[in-house]
């Protein structure tokens, strides 16, 4: 059944939870109104997807929403417009999508007892049917509320609040990781000699096709590259290369330096 939303702040993320869900049609374009600061914003959402969107935020449009949506930045007023949610008397879900903002510190905001709060953190990846979207709820929350409507824009992990800050840096950035490994890879293919149409397209075949081996042999890692390998050649030749950089390092770095970030700033450093 399709849910009313009232959506605050309609940046990136917003907008890419609204396209999905409303084409899953978990939410329909007339009972959505976004409010946004920024009215460049308002007129492109409401061209867009024919959606209510205005740069005002009124509680009393707050009677006929299902779900609210908070998605403002950690770094905005998202305290005021919370306690604004919390004096309106309605307890209506709030699915705060916040990075770093913790349940208690929204319940706080709210100043009203036994709000509904369900912190997600999704990601950009809604369209494609990939991606993992880390859910933690309240006491007072109930999934079945929040479920279909998380489900229209990612597959959904329902998971302690504690573990929230690490999907943020590692399952949330994650598409951040591939997009630069993918970059580095296809400007080697350049740098070996091939058109850049031809390393884009070979990288996209092996990134694929290497993701497919993984879920269909359930193999480890290890196992695979033994496969790819042949004793003194090429392949393992790449390795002991790739083995003595900061490759591997790098990588790890890069996520525990994002979830440092994220816990960061949810403390409004
Ligand atoms: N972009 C991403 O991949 C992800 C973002 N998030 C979270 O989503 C939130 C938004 O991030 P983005 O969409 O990337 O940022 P963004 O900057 O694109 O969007 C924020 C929007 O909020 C609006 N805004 C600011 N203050 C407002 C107010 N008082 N009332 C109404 N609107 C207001 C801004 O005009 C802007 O359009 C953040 O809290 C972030 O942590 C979570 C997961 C992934
Ligand atoms: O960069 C950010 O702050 C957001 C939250 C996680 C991914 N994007």
């Amino acid at each position: 059944m399709t849910k009313s939303l009232y959506a605050i702040g309609g940046g990136q993320m917003v907008e890419a939870i609204i396209r999905a869900a409303l084409k899953n049609q978990a939410i329909s374009a007339d009972t959505t109104k976004v409010v946004d600061i920024s009215p460049e914003r308002v007129r492109y959402l409401k061209d867009t997807y024919h959606v209510t969107a205005d740069t005002e935020f009124q509680t009393e449009a707050l009677v006929n929403a299902d779900i609210i949506l908070l998605g403002v930045r950690p770094q905005d007023k998202w305290a005021e417009l919370a306690r604004q949610i919390g004096a309106s008397g309605q307890k209506k879900p709030l699915i705060s999508i916040i990075a770093g903002v913790t349940i208690k510190q929204l319940q706080d905001a709210l100043e009203a007892a036994d709000y509904p709060i369900v912190r997600i953190i999704p990601n950009t990846l809604t369209d494609t049917g990939f991606g993992v979207t880390g859910a933690a709820l309240n006491a007072t929350a109930n999934q079945e509320d929040a479920d279909e409507f998380l489900k229209s824009f990612g597959k959904v992990d329902y998971i302690p609040e504690e573990q929230i800050d690490i999907y943020t840096g590692y399952a949330v950035c994650g598409p951040n990781y591939i997009y630069n490994f993918y970059l580095a890879l296809t400007n080697a293919g350049v740098l070996g000699g091939l058109s850049r149409a031809q390393a884009n397209q070979i990288a996209l075949e092996n990134l694929q096709g290497a993701a497919k081996m993984l879920e269909i042999t359930g193999k480890h890692p290890y196992e695979l590259l033994d496969i790819n390998n042949s004793a003194g050649g090429v392949g393992i030749t790449a390795q002991h290369e790739l083995d003595a950089s900061d490759f591997a390092a790098g990588v790890q770095n890069a996520v525990l330096a994002a979830i440092k970030r994220t816990t960061e700033l949810g403390k409004g450093e």
